[in-house]
């Protein structure tokens, strides 16, 4: 974490009820700086000196270790061999390019930030490997980190062993919760896209006192232009995006080969009926029928938007679409890292992430999320309408069983 300091003449400096510090202008009482970031408070004349904290550059970090596991997963996506795909015990997919990615996120951030306090919250680990059956598949992930990580030239020198590779995954074991830095990571969020040819994201986001300070999204198969004017028959179309954004400082968008950033932001949109929706492409992820009810009483008339992925929460954020409804069904428990990095990238764009409820999403709870229903994504002016049709379309369905 690195300090910078910066002036500010008219603000006030005001305590909440945990004692934490903020600084709010005097002129609109707008926060000046969030919470997180307030440090040090120093009033010279009518000046205030603050000092806040900046994550550049675990920041660039980030964007490296994305960046080189989408790499590997683009270059597993197009190969992609019945033998690189296994079920978990929870029968969901997950492939070589899941653990691999995985394991270059981790290798490549604490070659970056060093390894003594480092501390990832993420979904594989090394069980299945480690059995007799999962020795083929091991090798196959060996192999695709070492090729990725020499491709780079600058984490390549020395190729990791077996051993290295699977304490590279497991690393991801950490519990995460409300103090110190762990960062988030899903290796390949949207497994069943990646395996259909569709969308999915390599995700990571960093925790600091279980606040979302960093989000990263790697979207390898997302057009770079708007999905509102995606031509699917249009093979010359470029694609492969990364969304990143920093507590404070907005979201930017890049070509995942590197082109100059672009400021992005959810779309201004106040009118429901012109706006469009995305959610799960999976109907095992989300409810549809839930989502088309919301829908029909917001007065959306476009159809919904199906992807997979946190490209959704990437193409909100450049203001593709309005909305992103997501409705799990009964029972399934949410995970962190299937929203923290979305989350900062669209919150950073300037739109809204709540459950179904209202209520901010808690990333500092451990490997889970606790939330009502649903998590539902919009811009601030739609959200007071997107929350009373969700709040009747609840009620209606739970009164009609
Ligand atoms: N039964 C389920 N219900 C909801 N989400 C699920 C379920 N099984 C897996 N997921 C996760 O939902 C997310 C993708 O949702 P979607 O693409 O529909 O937006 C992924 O994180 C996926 O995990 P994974 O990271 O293993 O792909
Ligand atoms: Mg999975
Ligand atoms: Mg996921
Ligand atoms: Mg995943």
């Amino acid at each position: 974490m690195e300090m910078a300091t910066f002036s500010v003449s008219s603000a006030t400096i005001i305590k909440d009820s945990l004692s934490r510090t903020s600084l709010l202008s005097t002129k609109n009482r707008k926060p000046l700086l969030p919470l997180s970031l307030c440090l040090t408070l120093k009033a010279s004349n009518s000046t205030l000196t603050v000092a806040s904290m900046s994550y550049d550059k675990q920041l660039a970090a980030a964007k490296n270790a994305a960046s080189l596991a989408a790499r590997l997963c683009q270059k597993v996506q197009k190969v992609l061999l019945q033998a690189d795909v296994q079920s978990k015990s929870d029968k969901s997919p997950v492939t070589v390019a899941d653990y691999g990615s995985q394991a270059v996120v981790s290798v490549v951030l604490q070659k970056e930030l060093g390894s003594a306090s480092f501390s990832l919250v993420a979904e594989e680990d090394s069980g299945d490997l480690r059995k007799k059956e999962g020795k083929e598949t091991l090798r196959r992930i060996i192999e695709l980190v070492n090729e990725t990580l020499a491709s780079d030239g600058t984490y390549g020198n020395a190729p990791l062993f077996e051993e290295d590779v699977l304490a590279a995954i497991d690393s991801g074991r950490s519990e995460g919760g409300p103090s110190g830095q762990h960062w988030v990571l899903d290796p390949i969020d949207g497994t069943k896209g990646f395996l259909r040819g569709d969308q999915y994201a390599i995700a990571l986001g960093l925790l600091d006192e279980g606040k979302v300070v960093l989000g990263v999204l790697a979207c390898p198969n997302l057009p770079l232009a708007s999905l509102a004017s995606h031509n699917p028959q249009d093979d010359q179309e470029k694609v492969g995006c990364l969304f990143y954004a920093q507590v404070g400082s907005g979201t930017y968008m890049q070509s995942l080969d590197g082109s100059a950033p672009i400021k992005v932001h959810v779309t201004d949109l106040d009118n429901p009926e012109e706006a469009s929706f995305f959610e799960s492409f999976e109907a095992a992820h989300s409810l549809h029928d839930l989502s088309s009810l919301i829908a029909k009483k917001l007065g959306v008339r476009a159809p919904p938007v199906r992807i997979d992925s946190q490209a959704k929460y990437g193409a909100l954020s450049r203001g593709d679409g309005a909305i992103y409804l997501r409705f799990p069904h009964k029972g399934y428990r949410e995970k962190i890292w299937d929203h923290a990095a979305g989350y900062l990238v669209v919150a950073e764009a300037g739109g809204v992430v709540s459950d179904a409820a209202g209520n901010p999403l808690d990333f500092s709870k451990g490997r889970y999320l606790d939330l009502h229903e649903g998590i539902i994504v919009t811009n601030q002016k739609l959200m007071p309408a997107l929350l009373k049709a969700v709040k009747d379309s609840l009620n209606e369905k739970a009164s009609s069983l």
